[in-house]
Parts: structure tokens; C-alpha cells; sequence
């Protein structure tokens, strides 16, 4: 075998010898390979099967650009390049997912889902597990993505088990890969008291350690850029804070806000630069620089981090035709509020339970609005439902100075509890009411509870939560007596 592979060598290289003389002019090599090919068939066919493969790819172009999205200005950004892959993948074609990267195919007989995948971030927090709740209650599936920062297991733990649920505890400053129809971005300590703890990060959730502009901003780049990759509709939850201490008042979607940007120091517009340019140096440790530069911060790191947040939601929606949702929530209460969370209606209500004095921050005659927490849960799910990006105002019109405020805790579980005022905070909105008409007119929301209805139902949960069931007896008597 081996030998008559050699002489066969050796033939081929004799016959090719014999073939290739130096030619004397190009046209007579021409002339000669032309003979050769007429001679030899073999090579005669291996030309026409050069001319056929030509004539495929220039009759039935095949070209990357069908395999793509079309091209955005708007990186994917912040996640590993491997996973760009995905985006292609054919399963997000059986998805009736919202994207318009993935409309237009058929749905497989045998593969139609039966409910929405859904991702909700901060879905163990307060106002996320109620939505959670919802979302299961009408056969969706859930993924909780918390970091548990604020958010409490036990908000979610009925749901173990139940095979439609799943639970992560991720923090949105880090990428994540899900396959989803929605993703419900609640993701932000959203208590003054929080966020103040780690502006940095309130502002970058998006980016390490620090709190609310990280999460903020870095978190909510995070989630934009899964919702384009899989085709999903993004809904951001942002806030009344976004028109910081208001000018105009009730508020309406269309007013600009009246924010301080740079709480106690100067750095603000700094931040958003640090943070995108300094992303991936940030996920390994956060530069000394950024620190420094961001650690005056008092309310800006949630309300520009939020203002912020909405600017990358609107170019991601213009930009790569994300799907997008804005709620913008004001002040809310409800069960499974952190019990010392630090916000007004927690404090109270915890305070009068404990039997000790209401803290009313200033001389109390600033206003909010409060909303019941089931309320706010509708309003969500009818705006990611509905076809209008938004913003919305989702709260309840209903206005009440802290002091007003008290009597109403007053009322509910003590008449006698106490009183006492302490110094306000910096930039402490004046006011605050929102004008709900264009969530009534296109989204037909407005809120069913009062606050004299929905306060008993957060003081029964406080009760049982500060006490234990032994004691629940007394709050019941008192809020009956209401
Ligand atoms: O113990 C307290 C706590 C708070 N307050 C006052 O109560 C008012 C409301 O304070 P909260 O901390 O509850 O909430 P804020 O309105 O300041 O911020 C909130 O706004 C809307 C949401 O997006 C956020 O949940 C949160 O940032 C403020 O005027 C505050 O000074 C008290 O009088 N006593």
C-alpha cells in the first residue's frame, strides 16, 4: 500500500513536470492549460463545480447582516462578549416576547408558552413581592432577582416550591443572562435612610458596592441591555423624587422638577462618566477617585440617579427600539415594609406600636401622598401591559402633612401616642401630590384605598412582625376601635 502510494507520487509529479515547461508567453500557457483541462476530465469538473459554487453564492446571497439586529448606536454594553451570541439563538423566536427583534416568527406548534417569563429586580423588597404575588397569582412565570440589600427572603418564601417561581440573589450592578418576556427593574434601596447609607451606589446599582446612583444607573444600564438582547419589554421604576422639591404643584408627567444635584458636594456630573468609563475596572474594585468625589451626596444620588436612570431607559427605547415603560411612584406604604426602613409611615406606625414618640422631622407641615401599596401594584402591571412608554405618575392624589399624618396613626392604633419633633433633613421636599390624569385617561388607573383603610392593614403585619401573634390582640383593639 505504501509503496504504490510513493510510485503514485511519483507518476504525478512526472506528468506534472511534462505539463509545465517555462512558457514562452502567457497567451500559449493559456492555451496549454486550456488543452490539459479538455485532456484530463477530472479537472474539467472540478472547474465546473467552481463555476456552479459561484453561481450559488451570487444567485442566493448569504450574508451575516441576516443574522443580526439591526444596527443601534447603543452598545449592548456591560456584558460578556460571549454572550452577544444568545441574541441569535432560535428558542427567543418561540417566545411571543415584545422586542421587535423577535417579532414576526411562528410559533411551533407544541412550544406556545402559557404564561409571561418574567423577571421582577427587587422582587423580595417591599413593593417587588407584592407584585410578585400578583404576577403568580395569574400563572405567570417569576424570577426574583435581590441582593437582599433591603428585600427579605420571608417577602417571597410562599412561593417556594411552587415550580413556576424562582428566586436569585444577584445585584443588578452585575450582569445577568435571563430569558424573558418582562423585566419589572425595581431593583434600589428606595428609603432616604438606605440610600443615603451608600449614595455611590444608589446612583451606580449599576456598578459595585456603592448604593443607590450604582444601582441607579449601573443596574438599570444592566437590565436595559438584557431587554435588548432577548427581545424583552423593560418597565423602570422610577420616582416622585424626580421633581425634587417641586415648584409646580400637583405634579405633572410634563414638569422638569426642581432637583439639588449636588447634595453637599460638586461631583455629580462627574459620576455618570466615571461610571461608564470605569465600568469594568469598577467590578473588581472601586477606584478611591470615584469615592471621594461622590461622598457628599444626600438626596442627589437617588433622585439623579433615577432622573438618570429614565435618560438611559428613553435612549435605549429611541435608540435600539427597546420596548420601555417609566412609572414614576410616590410615596407608598403596605405590608412587609421594612420595620426600620426610616420612612415616615414605617416610623410611625413602629413607633406607636413600641409606644414611643412619633419622630416628626421640621415643624411637620410638609406634605406627601400616600398610597397603598395594592394600588401602586395595579398601576404597574397596567402600565407594562398597555401600549404608552410613559411616564406615569402612580400615586395617590389624597395629600397629608406629616402631622396629618400622625393623627391618622393616632387614630389607628393609639390615641395617645406621642409626638416629637426632631430637625429636618437637607432638601427635604416642601410638597408633594401628584396630578394621576394621564394615568387615568390612558391607563384607566387611579387608587381604590384610603389611607384610613390601608393603614390598618400594614399595622396588623407591623404587629405580628414586632411582636409575634401573642400580641396582636391589642393592635386589634385599637384599630377597631378606629
Ligand atoms: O420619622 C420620620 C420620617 C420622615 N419624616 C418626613 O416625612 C416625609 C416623607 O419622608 P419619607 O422618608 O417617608 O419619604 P420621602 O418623601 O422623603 O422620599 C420618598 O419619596 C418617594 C419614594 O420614591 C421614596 O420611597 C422615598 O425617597 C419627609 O418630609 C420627612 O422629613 C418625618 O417627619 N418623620
Amino acid at each position: 500500500m505504501g509503496s504504490e502510494l510513493i510510485y503514485r507520487g511519483h507518476e504525478t509529479q512526472t506528468q506534472a513536470d511534462a505539463y509545465s515547461p517555462k512558457p514562452p508567453k502567457p497567451w500559449l500557457s493559456i492555451t496549454r492549460a486550456i488543452r490539459y483541462m479538455l485532456r484530463e476530465k477530472r479537472l474539467v469538473f472540478v472547474f465546473v463545480g467552481i463555476v456552479i459554487a459561484t453561481l450559488v453564492f451570487v444567485l442566493l446571497p448569504f450574508s451575516p447582516a441576516h443574522y443580526s439586529h439591526k444596527h443601534h448606536p447603543i452598545p449592548d454594553s456591560y456584558f460578556p462578549s460571549d454572550s452577544t451570541q444568545l441574541s441569535h439563538r432560535p428558542f427567543y423566536d418561540h417566545r411571543g416576547g415584545f422586542g421587535a427583534a423577535n417579532s414576526g416568527g411562528k410559533i411551533p406548534l407544541g412550544l406556545k408558552r402559557k404564561g409571561l417569563r418574567i423577571v421582577v429586580t427587587g422582587g423580595a423588597g417591599f413593593v417587588g413581592s407584592h407584585l410578585v404575588d400578583r404576577l403568580m397569582g395569574r400563572g405567570d412565570s417569576v424570577i426574583v432577582v435581590d441582593n437582599f440589600f433591603t428585600g427579605r427572603k420571608e417577602n417571597v418564601m410562599h412561593h417556594f416550591g411552587n415550580p413556576k417561581f424562582e428566586l436569585i440573589r444577584h445585584d443588578v450592578v452585575e450582569p445577568l443572562l435571563l430569558e424573558v418576556d418582562q423585566i419589572y427593574h425595581l431593583a434600589c434601596p428606595a428609603s432616604p435612610v438606605h440610600y443615603k447609607f451608600n449614595p455611590v451606589k444608589t446612583i451606580i446599582s449599576f456598578f459595585s458596592d456603592s448604593i443607590p446612583f450604582w444601582t441607579n444607573v449601573v443596574g438599570t444600564l444592566n437590565m436595559l441591555g438584557l431587554a435588548k438582547r432577548v427581545g424583552a419589554r423593560f418597565l423602570l421604576t422610577s420616582t416622585s423624587e424626580v421633581y425634587g422639591d417641586p415648584l409646580q404643584h400637583p405634579q405633572v408627567e410634563t414638569y422638569w422638577g426642581n432637583v439639588n444635584p449636588i447634595g453637599e458636594s460638586d461631583s455629580r456630573f462627574f459620576i455618570p462618566f466615571l461610571l461608564v468609563l470605569r465600568y469594568r475596572k469598577m467590578t473588581t474594585g472601586l477606584p478611591p477617585l470615584l469615592v471621594f468625589l461622590t461622598s457628599g451626596g444626600v438626596r442627589s444620588c437617588y433622585d439623579e440617579g433615577k432622573r438618570t436612570a429614565e435618560t438611559l431607559t428613553m435612549d435605549y427605547h429611541r435608540g435600539a427600539g427597546v420596548e420601555v415603560r417609566i412609572a414614576r411612584i410616590f410615596n407608598t406604604y403596605g405590608p412587609r415594609m421594612c420595620i426600620d426602613d426610616g420612612r415616615v409611615v414605617s416610623n410611625f406606625v413602629a413607633q406607636a406600636l413600641r409606644k414611643e414618640p412619633m419622630t416628626v422631622y421640621g415643624d411637620g407641615k410638609q406634605t406627601r401622598s400616600f398610597q397603598y401599596v395594592s394600588d401602586l401594584v395595579e398601576g404597574l402591571i397596567r402600565l407594562m401591559e398597555g401600549e404608552h412608554v410613559g411616564p406615569f405618575n402612580l400615586g395617590n392624589p389624597g395629600e397629608f402633612t406629616m402631622l396629618e399624618l400622625a393623627q391618622v396613626v393616632q387614630e389607628t392604633i393609639d390615641p395617645n401616642a406621642k409626638i416629637e419633633f426632631r430637625p429636618n433633613t437637607e432638601d427635604d421636599p416642601h410638597k408633594r401630590k401628584p396630578d394621576i390624569s394621564k394615568a387615568k385617561d390612558l391607563l384607566g388607573w387611579e387608587p381604590k384605598v384610603a389611607l384610613r383603610k390601608g393603614l390598618p392593614l400594614m399595622v396588623s403585619d407591623f404587629q405580628q412582625r414586632i411582636f409575634g401573634d401573642h400580641e396582636e390582640g391589642s393592635a386589634v383593639s385599637n384599630m377597631s376601635s378606629s
